[in-house]
């Protein structure tokens, strides 16, 4: 049996799909467990908030090993069945299958989860210094590979001087599909721009480099009061760390994940999953004279015609770093081997030719 407190959740961002899968979870033992969120995760414990108060939890040594046999970690947004044992100690015992899950890989190639259950991601980036429309395109595929509903925030339109090429820049390179929402990250008009992403129920992530404005936004979305405080705040702990991930409550009622600054970062997405985030590259590609078009410089090149020459060009290096990380070792050396033996018939010809 688990209890799930609908209505105190749902700040926290419960949905009724987790709900539904909550309700399912085969929980073996009799222990009464009650659904919780994780809103924070430190090195051996987690930090679980179940609607009325938040627990520093332990994980169940069988939910590690589940875990651990499924390579993933419990992440900041996961949804679990919590205990409290005789000896007023949390326990984590099992976990919500996760619906969403935004992952990079790091760049020693391991799967690293930013954020679980989040329904939309806030891209956040600066209109000054920071402005970099590849780094957005890149951000960009990395949501959309994982399901999540992108929305472009480029703060510090107040304070760049450049911010209105900036902008048009921007409106001019991603599909119409994707909002681009200019704002002054500290003043309450952020709040409505973004206000239509914030409804109850609603997860956010808040990705962007370091400086992008990320902090900033939480605390005018949150609200500066203690009343419409985040999560962080209510405990007395304070803000005292950019570095740790944490949950916090919108005044409108959305819940919201701050990640610490990603600069550099690998999506975590096969070559086909990103090129479907290219929907404009996509869709103008049925219209290139051959089928198999690389959009390089193959004549009736539609595409080539068409895209930013820029962003098409970032387009092509995103889907050779992720075939080269699919690529297996095997394949790299028939690759190797194939190019080796163009290399030599060249040279042959070329030899052939002097002679
Ligand atoms: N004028 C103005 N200043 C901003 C705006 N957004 C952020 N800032 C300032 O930029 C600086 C960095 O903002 P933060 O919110 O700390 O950046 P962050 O993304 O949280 O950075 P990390 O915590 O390092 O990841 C702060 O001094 C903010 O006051 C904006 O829209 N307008
Ligand atoms: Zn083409």
């Amino acid at each position: 049996m688990i209890d799930i407190a609908f209505e105190a959740l749902r700040p926290l961002g419960l949905s009724p799909t987790i709900a539904l899968r909550a309700a399912q979870m085969h929980e073996p033992s009799a222990s009464r467990l009650s659904l919780a969120r994780v809103t924070e995760v430190q090195r051996d414990c987690v930090t679980l908030h179940d609607g009325m108060a938040e627990h520093s939890a332990r994980l169940l040594p069988r939910l590690l090993q589940q875990l651990q046999s499924e390579a993933t970690q419990l992440t900041i947004g996961d949804w679990v069945g919590m205990t409290v044992d005789a000896h007023a100690q949390a326990w984590a015992v099992e976990r919500v299958a996760p619906i969403t899950q935004i992952a990079r890989r790091a760049n020693d190639g391991r799967r690293q989860l930013l954020a679980s259950n989040v329904d939309v991601a806030l891209l956040v980036m600066g209109l000054d210094a920071d402005f970099n429309a590849r780094r957005m395109e890149r951000y960009l595929a990395m949501v959309r590979s994982c399901e999540v509903t992108p929305v472009v925030v480029l703060t510090k339109q107040d304070i760049a001087p450049a911010a209105p090429e900036r902008i048009q820049e921007m409106y001019r390179r991603l599909p119409a599909t994707v909002p681009v929402l200019p704002v002054n990250g500290l003043s309450h008009e952020a709040r409505t721009a973004i206000g239509p992403w914030l409804h109850p129920g609603q997860t956010l992530v808040l990705l962007g480099s370091s400086g992008a404005g990320k902090s900033t936004l939480i605390n005018t979305l949150a609200g500066a009061d203690q009343a419409t405080g985040g999560v962080r705040s209510s405990d007395g702990r304070g803000r005292h760390t950019t570095t740790a991930r944490s949950l916090h409550r919108c005044a409108q009622g959305a819940c919201i994940i701050d990640t610490p600054g990603l600069r550099t970062f690998r999506p975590d997405a096969d070559a086909q999953q990103l090129a479907a985030t290219f929907e404009d590259v996509q869709a103008l590609a049925q219209q290139c004279r051959f089928r198999d078009c690389r959009h390089e410089n193959e004549p009736g090149c539609v595409v080539r015609a068409s895209v930013d020459a820029d962003r098409l060009q970032n387009y092509q290096k995103l889907l050779r770093d992720a075939q080269r990380v699919e690529m297996t070792a095997l394949d790299r050396i028939e690759q190797r081997n194939k190019w080796k033996a163009i290399g030599k018939a060249g040279s042959q010809r070329a030899r052939e030719k002097r002679a």
